[in-house]
């Protein structure tokens, strides 16, 4: 049975050994994918007598594409039947089987004797949250056999980037004084260098809200798409409002022409958010500041959970790239923080993925009422828990109000001096500008669904303990 299994299966059924969860119809198993741990449904069909010589248990690799291992997790009441998914995943199923004999590597069996294949156009999922464009993606993803697929979160994707891009510039060699700088452009040879690792990328959440990487996208997506790559991803955003109302967006705008040409665009907007649809939850896990003696409650409760580590409760420094990151308070495995320390200094994707990396259950203390007042720190929040949610990190969370009300949509923040500067700096009138985003507060607003989304679902059962790592 190995034999014909790919990496990821193997992966999938090694899980399911440990657990012995191998009688059961149908089981969550975990598979670690360019090291971020994603839950899949595995089907495992199983005849339970053991007398019977025709036991046999189904696995990724006994479906014939992602297609046929969605309806099998509908037929068993797994999951929910959803026609925009079942849509989505017929193109991706049909995707599966071009891949199968699709390669960008020069080195590739077939390159030998064909010219350079044509590369499959990709797809660009979007819809609103918890729709279930992670899911299908995730399932074609397992399903497609090359050794030549990443899949990846855009955020992370888009650190690798600049990473690679300062390593290049680092290794040129130093200018002699007095000779002119001969303009060098390293994203092509970055472009060239993820695709003669990959020939197919998967991204989960493209969107664009950073100026430094809204630049170079067009250059580096023709470049990947011009070395073949094929590329797959899921957003809240139809490509037509990515980056919408960002800085220099005219210079992006032709970006969102390069990747329609590769990709082709497919909604899934079903209207239902999954992760709100009634699963058992994993306990008290959100406090409010207006609950008697609050702080004492969250206190025992971290220190319950402190037990069970091998560590003491002390202050811990991480080093994020060689800067210095003070957490106050932690034991083990176990981060105890303030809103404050999280998203009130000036951290960013890049610290929170340290802190993923270090921690799988992480208190967030005193988060208070979001008003675009606080659109820094708002935004920082979103991309704390995006970062988590993708790692399985669990939160403790204790807030000045409900999940659903944190962030508050403040109309009356139009007058405030900050976008008034900003309106006059961009030759807006107060009429002109009330429609677009960076002045309603439009792109919190979107995000933060996604945020709330989260977040429910990570007080659920199946969240924790599927955070749960070894004590260190
Ligand atoms: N048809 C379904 N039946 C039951 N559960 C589902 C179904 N589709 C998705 N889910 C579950 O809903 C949750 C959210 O799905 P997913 O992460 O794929 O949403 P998403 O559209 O990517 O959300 P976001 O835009 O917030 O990233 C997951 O736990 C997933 O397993």
């Amino acid at each position: 049975m190995a034999a014909r299994m790919s990496p990821s299966a193997l992966a999938a059924v090694r899980f399911l050994f440990k657990q012995n969860v191998l009688s059961q119809t149908k089981v969550w198993c975990t598979v670690h994918v360019n090291n971020i741990r994603r839950g899949y449904i595995v089907q495992v069909a199983s005849v339970p007598s053991h007398t019977d010589d025709t036991l046999k248990y189904r696995q990724i690799s006994d479906f014939s594409g992602p297609l046929q291992h969605y309806m099998s997790l509908v037929r068993d009441g797994t999951l929910r039947e959803d026609q925009q998914q079942k849509a989505v995943l017929m193109r991706l199923d049909e995707m599966h089987d071009v891949l199968k004999t699709y390669s960008n590597s020069p080195t590739s069996f077939l390159s030998k004797f064909f010219s350079k294949p044509k590369p499959p156009k990709g797809f660009y999922i979007y819809g609103d949250v918890g729709t279930g464009k992670t899911m299908v993606m995730d399932m074609f993803f397992l399903h497609v056999e090359s050794e030549r697929k990443q899949r990846v979160h855009f955020h992370g994707f888009m650190l690798d980037v600049h990473k690679r891009i300062h390593r290049l510039k680092q290794s040129l060699p130093k200018r002699k004084v007095g000779k002119m700088a001969k303009s060098y452009d390293p994203i092509a040879p970055v472009a060239m260098e993820i695709s003669e690792e990959t020939s197919l990328l998967c991204f989960d959440e493209f969107q664009v809200t950073d100026i430094a990487d809204a630049m170079i996208l067009k250059q580096l997506f023709e470049n990947l798409f011009m070395n073949g790559v094929v590329v797959v991803a899921t957003s809240n955003r139809p490509p037509e409002d990515l980056y919408k109302n960002g800085l220099q967006r005219v210079n992006f705008v032709p970006f969102i022409a390069v990747l329609k040409e590769h990709c082709q665009t497919l909604r899934l907007d079903s209207g239902i958010d999954y992760r709100k649809s009634n699963q058992p939850a994993a306990g008290k896990l959100f406090y409010l500041a207006s609950e008697a003696d609050v702080e004492a409650v969250v206190d025992r409760l971290f220190d319950e959970l402190a037990q069970k580590q091998n560590d003491i409760t002390r202050p811990r420094t991480l080093n994020v790239q060689g800067r210095k990151l003070r957490l106050s308070k932690a034991c083990g495995t176990i981060a105890d923080c303030t809103f404050e320390e999280l998203c009130d200094r000036p951290l960013g994707a890049i610290d929170y993925l340290e802190i993923s990396r270090l921690f799988d259950t992480v208190f967030i203390r005193h988060i208070p009422l979001l008003t675009l007042h606080k659109k820094t720190q708002a935004r920082r929040f979103i991309t704390l828990i995006d970062t988590l949610y993708e790692h399985k990190v669990r939160v403790v969370i204790l807030a000045e109000t409900p999940l659903e009300s944190i962030f508050v949509h403040d109309q009356h923040n139009h007058d405030d001096e900050h976008h008034r500067i900003l309106m006059d700096d961009l030759g807006l009138t107060g009429d002109s500008a009330k429609d677009l985003a960076i002045f309603s507060g439009e792109e919190e607003v979107f995000a933060f669904q996604r945020t709330v989304s989260r977040l429910t679902e990570m007080q659920t059962e199946k969240y924790w303990s599927e955070g749960e790592r070894k004590a260190t």
